[in-house]
């Protein structure tokens, strides 16, 4: 059995949201290859904390006795609680006994997000943050019932996508289907591009990150981002404004990744202008951003993921790899 998930972006394609039916609640979740907990709003929240979100009944629920979870983001958000064990349908795919993390607290950055109802962790389970025993996402659970152990996402830019949990689905690409080797041994969906470009200008240096679906833009080392908008008239790195803004009328510079030897993924110029920074100013933030200080790997995250159909595949041939087509 396959399945096959639409995930839909909300404003800005600030996140995308897929819809997660847990007992008998629909929750809107946020699915994340840069981590590995299901965790979701609960009844255990301050009551102003749960508002307007779908919210996980603990009471109804089997607790995981003794068991609890705390997550700290790279981005510096946070969230916590206990754990009860339940079953959860995504895209037709069921799993009986998933861990599902109920938040008993979070931290602003998730209070101020009003429609996603938790996340959906796809990293590899031994990034999951339950003690004192870890437990398997999602995306384990069901990999028995699957022809192959794959995801692949088809984000899109300002339009509903997919995740196909199983099988690849030849119509939602072009061209053929590029792998890179994964190193999973942090956790993450790691790779590394042997060379990357600007535009025509080829950098050969090779540029290491994860494919995490959770993460809005594109991050990496300043040096490399403040080489990216030196190509950019009129960019500039903007205290006020949380990182590099240009005029929203820029052409922006494709930024393409070498990988495999000789072939090139790349992120066309239109999507590196993520949004209009306010109403009023015709600046518009970048889609190519500098890692925080917390983060010390780089992150490819939906900006770049929006350009390609990306196979997340756990080992259909042997070690973890990561397959990209253009679409
Ligand atoms: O917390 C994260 C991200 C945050 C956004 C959502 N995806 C997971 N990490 C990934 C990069 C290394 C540090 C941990």
């Amino acid at each position: 059995l396959n399945g096959t998930a639409v995930t839909s972006p909300e404003a800005n394609d600030l996140e995308y949201l897929t819809p997660v039916t847990i007992g008998n609640v629909t929750f809107h979740l946020d699915f994340d290859t840069g981590s590995a907990d299901l965790w979701v709003y609960s009844d255990e929240l301050p009551t102003d904390e749960q508002t307007g979100h779908a919210v996980y009944a603990t009471t109804d629920s089997k607790l995981l006795p003794g068991s609890s979870w705390e997550i700290l983001y790279g981005d510096g958000s946070s969230a916590g609680g206990d754990v009860f064990a339940d079953t959860v349908v995504v895209g037709g795919l069921t799993a009986t006994m998933q861990a599902v993390e109920a938040a008993a607290t979070l931290s602003a950055e998730f209070e101020r997000d009003a429609h996603s109802d938790g996340l959906l962790g796809l990293a590899f389970s031994t990034l999951n943050m339950v003690k004192p025993q870890k437990q398997s996402t999602f995306f384990d659970n069901v990999k028995s019932q699957l022809d192959l152990p794959v995801i692949a996402t088809s984000l899109k830019h300002g339009a509903p996508g997919t995740y196909d949990f199983g099988f690849i689905d030849e119509n939602k690409y072009t061209g053929p289907l590029t792998y890179v080797d994964v190193d999973s041994s942090r956790g993450y969906w790691t790779f590394t591009a042997d060379a990357y470009a600007f535009g025509d200008d080829q950098i050969s240096t090779s540029l290491t990150g994860i494919a995490d679906t959770g993460t809005t833009l594109i991050l990496l080392p300043s040096d490399t981002v403040s080489r990216y908008y030196a190509n950019v008239s009129g960019a500039q790195d903007s205290p006020l404004h949380g990182g590099y803004v240009f005029p929203c009328d820029s052409k922006l510079t494709p930024f393409t990744l070498v990988v495999a030897g000789n072939h090139s993924v790349t992120v066309p110029g239109e999507l590196i202008n993520y949004a209009p920074v306010g109403s009023v100013s015709n600046l518009c933030f970048g889609g190519i951003q500098a890692a925080s200080g917390l983060v010390d790997i780089n992150i490819f995250g939906d900006v770049f993921l929006k350009s390609q159909y990306v196979v997340f595949d756990a080992g259909s041939q042997g070690g973890p790899r990561l397959g990209f087509a253009n679409q």
